[in-house]
C-alpha cells in the first residue's frame, strides 16, 4: 500500500500541496483530477522523490520513503517508474536503448555504459514493445516517432523496469483522442496484467471515469474529493473545475460512468 499521511509542500510562499492523506491499494489505478495548479504534479513527483514534501511521510508497505537518501533513494525510484507528458526519451538513440535504460538498475553499470546489454534484458525489451504493438520500431531513431508511439515507448521502458508503482503524470496531455486510447489502454493492461499499481494525473473527467478505479480531486493543493468514476457527479465536478466545469461535463455526459473497482480508502 502507498500511503501519504499530512503531506505538504510550500514553494517560496506558495502552499502548493496542503495536508494531503491517500491510502493506494497495490494494483489499483487511481486517477488524479483537478485543475491547472491543483497540486497533482506535485502529488506525484513527492511519492518517487523529485520533489521533497515539506511535511508530513509517505510510506511504501509501510517503509518510510521520505527521507530516503543516496543509494536507498534510488532503490525507491527503481520501484516507482515515473512517465511524463513530454515522454523524456533519448530522441537520437533507437527505440530499442531508449527501453533497455528501464533495464538500468538490474544491469551491472559498466555493461549498460559500453551498451552490452544482455541477451535477456534486449528479449524483455522486444517483449515490452510487442505487447504495445510497436516492436517493428525498435531500430528507429525514437525522435523520429509521433507522441502517441513515443508514450508507449516510455511506458514500455517504465515496465521493464519491474516497478511496484507507475506515476503517470499528464501522459495524454498532448496526444490525439486515438492515440490517448492507445496509450491509456496500454496503462491500464500493465496495471490489469502485471498489479502494478498506476497513478495517473488526468485533465479529462471523461478519461479518468473511463478508466480509473478509483478517483482523488484536487483543488487548491488539497483533496477534495475521493471516490468511484459514478460518484464523479455534475456537482462534484463543478466544484472541482468551477467555470472550466461546463465543458468537461459535456464530454461526460456522453459517456456512462462504469462500476468502481476499487475504492481509495482515506488515511
Ligand atoms: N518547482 C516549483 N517552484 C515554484 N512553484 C511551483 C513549483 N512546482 C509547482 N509549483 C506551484 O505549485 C502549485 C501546484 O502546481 P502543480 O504543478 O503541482 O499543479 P498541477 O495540478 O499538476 O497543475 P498542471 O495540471 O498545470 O500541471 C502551482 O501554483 C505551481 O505554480
Amino acid at each position: 500500500m502507498l500511503e501519504l499521511r499530512g503531506v505538504s509542500r510550500r514553494f517560496g510562499q506558495t502552499l502548493a500541496v496542503t495536508d494531503v492523506d491517500l491510502a493506494i491499494e497495490r494494483g489499483a489505478f487511481v486517477g488524479v483530477i483537478g485543475r491547472s495548479g491543483a497540486g497533482k504534479s506535485t502529488v506525484l513527483r513527492m511519492v518517487n522523490r523529485l520533489v521533497s514534501p515539506s511535511s508530513g511521510a509517505i510510506l511504501f508497505d509501510g517503509m518510510d520513503v521520505t527521507g530516503l537518501k543516496g543509494e536507498a533513494l534510488r532503490a525507491w525510484r527503481a520501484r516507482c517508474a515515473m512517465i511524463f507528458q513530454q515522454f523524456n526519451l533519448i530522441g537520437r538513440l533507437d527505440v530499442l536503448t531508449n527501453v533497455l535504460m528501464g533495464r538500468l538498475n538490474h544491469a551491472p553499470t559498466w555493461r549498460a555504459l559500453l551498451g552490452l546489454w544482455s541477451d535477456e534484458d534486449r528479449a524483455i525489451a522486444l517483449s515490452a514493445l510487442e505487447q504495445f504493438d510497436i516492436a517493428n520500431l525498435a531500430s528507429e531513431r525514437a525522435e523520429n516517432l509521433s507522441g502517441g508511439q513515443q508514450q508507449r515507448v516510455a511506458i514500455a521502458r517504465a515496465l521493464v523496469q519491474e516497478p511496484d508503482v507507475i506515476l503517470a503524470d499528464e501522459p495524454i496531455a498532448s496526444l490525439d483522442p486515438r492515440n490517448t486510447r492507445l496509450v491509456m489502454d496500454a496503462l491500464k493492461r500493465i496495471n490489469r496484467r502485471y498489479g502494478i499499481t498506476v497513478v495517473v494525473n488526468l485533465h479529462s473527467l471523461e478519461i479518468a471515469r473511463s478508466y480509473c478505479d478509483s478517483l482523488v480531486g484536487m483543488a487548491a493543493g488539497r483533496v477534495v474529493f475521493r471516490g468511484g468514476p459514478a460518484d464523479l457527479t455534475a456537482d462534484a465536478a463543478r466544484a472541482l473545475y468551477g467555470l472550466e466545469a461546463e465543458e468537461q461535463l459535456e464530454a461526460l455526459s456522453a459517456t456512462p460512468a462504469p462500476a468502481p473497482v476499487r475504492v481509495v480508502a482515506h488515511a
